[in-house]
Order: C-alpha cells, then sequence, then structure tokens
C-alpha cells in the first residue's frame, strides 16, 4: 500500500494555525519514561506513526498506555514489564528505535538494535557512536539475529566522552544512560538542539541531575531512581517554518503559533535571503512577502548567496528542504550546503518534473536556479520526512494538479497535516491505493 498527496496548487494560504510538539522532542522523551517506575503524563503529544510505534512497543512490554490524541494527553506506566531481547522485535525505519536501549538495559540488563533504525534515508546514518556509547557504560555488544544485542550489568559505569561530532540521538542516549549511571559522566561535543534541550527539560523533571543543557558540554550525575509527574511539549520549531514557508511560497499570509521566538534569529535571516520578512508578536509568527519571493543580492561581488546546515546552533539540516523548495520559487540562485548528510541532496531530479532548474553539485551541495516557470507534475519522494513537505510546498504554488507518491513520511512528524493546511485554505488529499493514482 502507498500514501500519495493530491494537491490541487495555486491557492494562497492564510489564517492561524496551532503546531503540533517536535516529534524529535517527543520520540526521546517516551523512551525515556521507560527508566522510570512511576507514572508519567504526557501532555501534547502528536498523533504521528513514529509515536504509535513506540507505544506498540510500550503495550508488548506490558506496560499501561492510555492515549488520547484528541486532547494530546498521554498517560504511561511501566511497571510489570517483559522483553526478551532474542525473540522481541523494536521498530525499524525510524532512528529512534535506537534510544530504546537505555531503558530496556536499565530494566531488563538486555536490549537489542535493529538492523534498519536509519530513519530517513538521508545517507550513511552510522550507530557505530551509539554502539561506543553503550560499550563505555559497560555494555557487552554482539550481532545476533536481525541486528545487534546488548547485554549490561546491574548499574551502569560512569565516563567521560568525547564524541566524534555532535549527534542529536547519540547524545540523548548518552544522557539516558548517565542518569542512573553509579556516578559523574561527562560529554564533550554534545549536541545542544531546542528538541535536545527540551528532553533535557524531561529529565529533569524526572529527577536527573543534568548541567550543561543546551551547551557542548554536558555533566550528567547519575541517580539511584527516577520518579514521575508531568511534562507538556512546546511547539515544533520544524512545523512553525513549515507553515511560514508555506504562506510565503502561495503567496498567502499564515500566521503560527510560536512561543520560542528566541530560537529563530538565525532561521528569520534565511528566510529574508528569499525575500520574507517573519515577524514574531505576542506569541505568534508570521511571513510577509513584499512583492515576490526574490533572492537578496550579497554585497560581495561575485559570490553566490549560500544556506549552511549543520548541528545547532546553525541551520538545521531538517529545515534545508524546506528552503530549497523557496529557492526554486524565488528569483535569482543560491546554492545550499547540507554540511551533515551524504544524501540529503538526492531529489533535484524531482524538482526538474517540476520544470525547476536545480544542480546537484556534489552530496552535499545543490544550486538552484530559481524564479523559472513551473508547470504541475507527478513526482516521487524519497524516505526523507521533510522532502516529501518540500516537494508539496511547490506543488502548491503551482495553478494545477500535482501528485507527490510515497508521501507517507509526513505522517512520521506532522500530525493532521493534510487536515491543517486544508483549513488555511490549500486543496490537498490523501490517495492509498496499490497502483498509481
Ligand atoms: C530522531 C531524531 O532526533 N532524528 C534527528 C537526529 O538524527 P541523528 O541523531 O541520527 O543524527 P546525527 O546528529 O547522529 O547525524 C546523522 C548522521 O550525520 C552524519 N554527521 C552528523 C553530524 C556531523 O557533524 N557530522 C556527520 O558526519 C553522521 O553520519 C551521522 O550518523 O538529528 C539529525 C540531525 O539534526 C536530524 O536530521 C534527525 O531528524
Ligand atoms: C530525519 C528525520 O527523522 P529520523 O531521524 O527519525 O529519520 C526528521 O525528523 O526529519
Amino acid at each position: 500500500m502507498s500514501s500519495h498527496l493530491i494537491v490541487h496548487g495555486g491557492a494562497p494560504l492564510k489564517g492561524r494555525v496551532t503546531p503540533s510538539a517536535n516529534k524529535n522532542a517527543v520520540l526521546p522523551v517516551l523512551c525515556a519514561t521507560l527508566l522510570t517506575r512511576e507514572p508519567v503524563r504526557l501532555r501534547g503529544v502528536p498523533d504521528i506513526t513514529d509515536v504509535r510505534k513506540i507505544l506498540d512497543v510500550f503495550r508488548s512490554l506490558g506496560s499501561s498506555v492510555s492515549v488520547d490524541f484528541e486532547s494530546g494527553i498521554l498517560d504511561l506506566h511501566h511497571r510489570d514489564t517483559r522483553f526478551d531481547p532474542v525473540q522481541d522485535r523494536l521498530p525499524e525505519e525510524m532512528r529512534s528505535s535506537i534510544m530504546l536501549v537505555p531503558g530496556l538495559l536499565a530494566r531488563f540488563g538486555a536490549a537489542r538494535i535493529e538492523d534498519d533504525v536509519k530513519g530517513c534515508t538521508l545517507g550513511a546514518r552510522e550507530i557505530d557512536p551509539h554502539v561506543e556509547v553503550f560499550e563505555r557504560f559497560g555494555a557487552q555488544v554482539e550481532r545476533g539475529g536481525h541486528g545487534l544485542l546488548l547485554r549490561a550489568g546491574a548499574a551502569l559505569r560512569p565516563n567521560h566522552h568525547w564524541t566524534d561530532y555532535a549527534s542529536v540521538t547519540t547524545t540523548e542516549n548518552f544522557v539516558l544512560c548517565a542518569a542512573l549511571a553509579d556516578g559523574t559522566s561527562t560529554l564533550m561535543n554534545a549536541a545542544s538542539e531546542p528538541h535536545v534541550q527540551e528532553f533535557c527539560q524531561f529529565m529533569a523533571m524526572l529527577g536527573a541531575r543534568i548541567e550543561g543543557a543546551g551547551t557542548s558540554r554536558l555533566a550528567i550525575h547519575g541517580v539511584r531512581e527516577l520518579g514521575g509527574g508531568e511534562f507538556s511539549f512546546t511547539e515544533d520549531f520544524h512545523e512553525v517554518v513549515t507553515f511560514l514557508a508555506l504562506g510565503a511560497i502561495t503567496g498567502g499570509d499564515v500566521r503560527v503559533k510560536n512561543s520560542r521566538p528566541d530560537q529563530f534569529p538565525l532561521i528569520d535571516r534565511t528566510f529574508a535571503k528569499f525575500g520574507v520578512r517573519v515577524l514574531h508578536d505576542d506569541g505568534w509568527s508570521r511571513a510577509v512577502v513584499d512583492g515576490k519571493l526574490k533572492v537578496k543580492e550579497p554585497f560581495t561581488p561575485n559570490i553566490l548567496p549560500k544556506v549552511e546546515a549543520a548541528p545547532w546552533p546553525y541551520l538545521p539540516v531538517d529545515l534545508l528542504p524546506i528552503f530549497v523548495a523557496l529557492g526554486v520559487k524565488a528569483e535569482g540562485s543560491v546554492m545550499f550546503w547540507n554540511k551533515v548528510y551524504d544524501g540529503g541532496m538526492c531529489w533535484t531530479t524531482e524538482l526538474a518534473k517540476f520544470g525547476a532548474h536545480a544542480f546537484q553539485s556534489d552530496p552535499h551541495r545543490t544550486v538552484t536556479f530559481g524564479g523559472k516557470p513551473l508547470a504541475p507534475a507527478e513526482v516521487e519522494s524519497p524516505y526523507i520526512i521533510r522532502v516529501a513537505i518540500a516537494l508539496l510546498m511547490v506543488a502548491a504554488s503551482i495553478p494545477g494538479k500535482s501528485v507527490i507518491r510515497n508521501a507517507a513520511p509526513v505522517r512520521r512528524a506532522h500530525p493532521r497535516f493534510a487536515e491543517n493546511i486544508t483549513r488555511l485554505g490549500a486543496q490537498v488529499e490523501w490517495v492509498e491505493t496499490c497502483a498509481k493514482p
């Protein structure tokens, strides 16, 4: 079964929208709940496929799971749980599956990593930095059927570690292991993305002792046990940017609830490179285009304006496709540089189907020559959430019917996405089919 998005583009998107929570904050938090035997209540939990997969794991462990996606309230209680690391399988095709390991080790002294925990097909996405973290905390790792099997003794061993690069989920796994380790652990080159910070806030609410959240050095003082409690998620900055960009690319006027404009200065400057002014006022953000989308000329002669994406506080790499879509529409040329992934720019051929001129100059870089006339098209999304969104953005800006084939990755991160943008005036519908729509 495949899920395609049918888009009748050309309508300017207008209105107000409240974003959901950030999948990349919600998932490590869900994994972290395995570390406590006390009840946890989460508010603002989005109805996305990755969340459903983790909740299915909890049910199979025997945990109490009560979720109401309408209100976004999730009650979890992991008390009498059971797990067989050889027989039981964990979710695949999602990166966060790897963050179940510390909770399983803490409960059962055993865990597993499935063969496919790459998530979006953005490139290599190695697991070695994770394995290294688990080994430093004292786990033994060996290859088993369909993945790796891990075993650890009673308490994990505190340690001092410096990673090759600032990895989001490796940092989160380090914190998850260190929270209950027998002493103080430190991590250098820690990731500091907003979702890593939000995850650390949740851990602190459970009673974890973390210093340096939001910086590149974390110190975690292990505690004997963690408690329970309540936690509310904030708005997802990926969704804030997505809705703003959809308003801008369709010539509309979308206002998006955003309680963290302090995280936006670089994002706002990136929008400005395409002629989009982002205004933040009273908890709401708004994208304004004066005239038409146009690339801002640099003062330096004979250079290409560029957008660089890298670990925070750079522009987040998952936002890059959204700006590529703006680059295709804006008059002028821009170089996009994905400093993280070696396979994140593979989709320029799909843009060409709309008549766009985009050139992939190497695995990390693409140049857009924007402002060319575009026509509706049938395009194929790779298994990359934000690329499906970027293709939809381009389609929504062109009058006529386009089809985004295999757009299901959208459902991994954006709940009720088609409904949300339909309320803003888009004409979008899902089609589930075995055949071509
Ligand atoms: C569930 C979750 O939170 N997923 C996010 C998380 O994935 P994830 O934690 O898997 O991403 P990492 O930060 O580990 O980076 C992914 C890959 O990029 C490469 N790499 C990364 C950084 C670097 O400086 N050098 C380098 O080579 C490595 O091959 C690495 O495996 O962070 C990514 C980078 O923000 C986001 O795209 C993902 O949405
Ligand atoms: C790449 C993403 O997620 P994952 O790491 O789960 O594949 C994403 O959220 O854009």
